[in-house]
């Protein structure tokens, strides 16, 4: 089982169509509100040698991520902290203070618990108008699928190109892009935190298209043989970059670095170099 199984499972207990986002979507007023949630473990996100400093600017910048996934503008986070060590806990708290500060957010509060493994969950807030909300849904046929950046550079980083190592422990979430994607009226985005496939994947689950992407226009991380390289960039999880579909009028958005990497076709099915791609990437699973 993993966690796309169980997400099916959630949607059985809450609104299913509450599952569809990297946010949950509440009214505020003229404005909409976005809320993200995500929960980062010592064995399965921090690599050894990540400092503490490190550990709470990632868990800050995963939730950040999420909101400008949205095309929202990030207000608040909070910070639950399961410690295993308090001497951790001024670096943490000073990573995800830096991390709120560069990108316009403010660290207001969070809650701290004593746990043999260190845990943290962030959780972040965002507002963005009506109209220029993005989800997930909202691809159509003809649309250009684009990233904003280079792909595969984490799991690079993981599988020993040291020259990546800053990209897989201070992720940059796009959240300057996020909402310029936004106002430019792209049709649907979401960020690639579990990877390219496995994200493509999860758009084929919510719209009504298909997508095809070609991978020569991949952009390969830099440094690393080109048939390991398109492997990283295809499934590899751990980038913070942001995937969407946008009209291939409205290109460039000024201000937003983007490759165009694919198109949005009517078919249901996601393909590289017009095959199949399976469904694989960073998947939570559980034996049995
Ligand atoms: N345990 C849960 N209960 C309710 N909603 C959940 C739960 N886990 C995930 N979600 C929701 O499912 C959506 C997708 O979550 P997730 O796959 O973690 O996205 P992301 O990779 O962008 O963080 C989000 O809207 C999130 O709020
Ligand atoms: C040991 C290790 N493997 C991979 C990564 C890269 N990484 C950081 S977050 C992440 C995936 C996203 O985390 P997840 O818990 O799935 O959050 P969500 O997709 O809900 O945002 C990955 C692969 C890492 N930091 N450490
Ligand atoms: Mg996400
Ligand atoms: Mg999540
Ligand atoms: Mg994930």
């Amino acid at each position: 089982m993993d966690e796309r199984g169980l997400h099916r499972l959630i949607g059985t207990i809450i609104d299913p169509e509450r599952l569809d986002d990297d946010c949950a979507v509440i009214p505020c007023g003229d404005r909409l509100m976005v809320a993200s949630t995500d929960m980062l473990h010592e064995t399965t996100d921090f690599p050894a040698g990540m400092t503490d400093w490190q550990i709470g600017w990632m868990a800050t910048a995963v939730t950040l991520s999420d909101v400008a996934s949205m095309g929202a503008a990030p207000g608040e986070v909070l910070l639950a902290v399961g410690l295993d060590r308090p001497e951790r806990l001024s670096g943490i708290m000073e990573g995800a203070r830096d991390c709120c500060t560069r990108f316009g957010a403010e660290l207001v509060g969070g809650d701290l618990d004593a746990h043999r493994e260190l845990t943290i969950v962030s959780t972040g807030l965002g507002l963005v108008a009506p109209e220029h909300l993005v989800r997930r849904r909202g691809a159509r046929p003809g649309d250009v699928i684009a990233v904003t950046g280079p792909l595969g550079e984490a799991e690079a980083a993981l599988a020993g190109y040291d020259r990546h190592r800053r990209e897989l422990l201070e992720p940059q979430p796009r959240v300057r892009e996020g909402q310029a994607l936004g106002r430019a009226g792209v049709s649907a985005m979401m960020d690639i935190s579990d990877g390219l496939v496995l994200s493509l994947h999860d758009l084929l689950a919510v719209n009504d298209c298909g997508f095809s992407v070609d991978t020569a226009r991949l952009p390969l991380p830099a440094g690393v043989p080109e048939d390991e390289g398109r492997e990283l960039a295809l499934y590899g999880g751990g980038d913070f970059e942001l995937l969407f579909t946008a009209p291939p009028d409205i290109l460039p958005v000024p201000g937003v670095e983007a490759r165009v990497i694919g198109e949005v076709i009517p078919e249901r099915t996601v393909l590289a170099d017009g095959e199949p791609l399976e469904r694989r990437g960073y998947l939570h699973e559980w034996k049995g």
